[in-house]
C-alpha cells in the first residue's frame, strides 16, 4: 500500500514516516507539510539527522498539484496536523476513495457541541463524526479495519483506557470518580516554538486543570466520569499516568489481576502487576506498560506509553496494519 504523510515534519509525522519507512508492505510515496511551510523543500532527513539515508525525500507543500499527486498515488492518508487542520483535510481525500488516518482530535468526540466546548471551534464536517472509527486499536479493531476514517485515539487517552477498560467491562468500579493525574514530555506539545516549550522554561508543572480535550475524549470512551489532570515534565518524550480507583467492596487483587487478563495475549500491551512502569521502560518502544497495587478498596493504576509511538505514530501504525489484515506488530516489534 502507498502511504502519504501530511505533517510529517512535525513529532508525530516524521516518527510515522519513519515506521512506514521500514513496514514491509507499505511504500512512503509523498511528505507534505503546509504551502507556507518553512521546511517546504527541505530534506526530512536535514530536520531528523537520526533518519539520514532512510528518509531522505524532500517536504513537498501540499499545493492544488500536490492534491492530484496524492489522489493518482495514494492509498492511505495520515493526517499528522492540528485539529482544524485535520477536520478540514480529511473530507477532501475520503471524497478521493482514500483511507484517512487521521493523528489529531478533529474526529475523535461524537458531537458538534463537544467542539465548540473542548476544542473551542465549530466543527465543520459533523455528519462525519459518526462514521469515524475510535482508533484505540486493542479495543476496536474490527471497526478500524472496515472504516474509511480512523480517528486515532489520543495519547493521554490511549494509557488511561487500556489502564481502566479491562477494570470497567469486569465491572469492578464504583460511581465516584475516578482521578487521572498525568506527565507528558515536551514532544507531545509538538515542534513548533512556544515560550511554554522552550528549554530554560518548561519545569514539572500541571496544564489545562478542568478543561484538558482529553477528560472528555477519556469518559466518552470509557463510559465513567473522570478527573483529568496532565502534567509537562522537562523530559523530551513519554507519558506516565497515575490512576486513583474506588473499587466495589470486597473486590480482591485477584479479580483485579484477573480483569487485566483480557489485555494478556495483546503484544503491544504489558502487564507489570505489582511492579511499577515508567518512562525509562516505554520510552521509544511501541507499547503500553500498566501496573497496580491495592489496599482495601482502593487501587492505584500506573500505565505508561511514549507519546509519539503508542500514543501517535506507532498506534496509527497499528491501525493500518488492522486495515490490512496484519498482525498488530508488523513493523513496531524489533525496529527501533
Ligand atoms: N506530539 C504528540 O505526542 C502527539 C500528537 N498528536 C496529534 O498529532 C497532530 C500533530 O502533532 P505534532 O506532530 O505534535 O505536531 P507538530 O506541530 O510537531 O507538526 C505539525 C505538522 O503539520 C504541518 N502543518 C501545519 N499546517 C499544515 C497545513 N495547513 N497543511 C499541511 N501541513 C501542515 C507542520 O508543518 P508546517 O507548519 O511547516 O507546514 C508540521 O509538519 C496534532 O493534531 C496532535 O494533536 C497526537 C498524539 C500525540
Ligand atoms: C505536552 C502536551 O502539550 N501535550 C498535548 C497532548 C498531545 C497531543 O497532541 O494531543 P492529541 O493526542 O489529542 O492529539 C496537549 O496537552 O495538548
Amino acid at each position: 500500500m502507498n502511504v502519504v504523510i501530511i505533517g510529517a515534519s512535525g513529532y508525530s509525522g516524521a516518527e510515522l514516516a519513519s515506521l512506514v519507512a521500514k513496514h514491509p508492505k507499505l511504500i512512503l510515496t509523498g511528505c507534505y507539510v503546509s504551502q507556507g511551510s518553512l521546511d517546504k523543500n527541505k530534506l526530512l532527513s536535514d530536520l531528523y539527522p537520526e533518519h539520514l539515508g532512510l528518509l531522505d525525500q524532500p517536504l513537498l507543500p501540499l499545493s492544488e498539484s500536490a492534491f492530484s499527486d496524492i489522489e493518482n498515488s495514494a492509498d492511505y492518508v495520515c493526517l499528522c496536523t492540528d485539529h482544524k487542520v485535520s477536520v478540514d483535510l480529511a473530507p477532501r481525500f475520503l471524497a478521493m476513495g482514500k483511507k484517512v488516518f487521521d493523528l489529531s482530535g478533529g474526529y475523535r468526540l461524537a458531537s458538534n457541541d463537544d467542539y465548540v466546548t473542548y476544542y473551542g471551534f465549530e466543527h465543520q464536517h459533523p455528519e462525519l463524526l459518526n462514521q469515524a472509527a475510535y482508533g484505540l486499536a486493542e479495543w476496536n479493531s474490527d471497526a478500524i479495519a472496515a472504516a474509511q476514517l480512523v480517528a486515532v485515539a489520543g495519547c493521554y487517552p490511549t494509557a488511561a483506557l487500556n489502564a481502566l477498560k479491562p477494570l470497567q467491562q469486569a465491572d469492578l468500579l464504583t460511581e465516584q470518580t475516578i482521578i487521572i493525574n498525568a506527565v507528558s514530555g515536551v514532544t507531545g506539545a509538538g515542534r513548533k516554538a512556544s515560550i511554554g516549550t522552550h528549554f530554560c522554561e518548561v519545569s514539572l508543572a500541571p496544564y489545562g486543570l478542568f478543561n484538558h480535550r482529553h477528560g472528555p475524549e477519556i469518559e466518552q470512551h470509557l463510559g465513567h466520569n473522570v478527573l483529568f489532570t496532565p502534567h509537562l515534565g522537562n523530559f523530551p518524550r513519554g507519558i506516565l499516568e497515575t490512576i486513583y480507583v474506588q473499587l466495589k467492596p470486597n473486590v480482591t487483587i485477584e479479580q483485579v489481576t484477573q480483569a487485566y487478563q483480557v489485555l494478556a495475549d495483546e503484544p503491544l500491551i504489558r502487564l507489570l502487576g505489582d511492579k511499577i512502569p515508567s518512562i525509562k521502560g516505554v520510552a521509544k518502544q511501541p507499547y503500553v506498560d500498566i501496573g497496580w497495587q491495592q489496599q482495601g478498596t482502593q487501587l492505584i493504576v500506573i500505565a505508561a506509553i511514549d507519546n509519539l509511538l503508542k500514543g501517535a505514530a506507532g498506534q496509527a501504525l497499528q491501525c493500518i496494519n488492522l486495515s490490512m489484515g496484519l498482525a498488530h506488530t508488523t513493523g513496531l516489534k524489533g525496529s527501533f
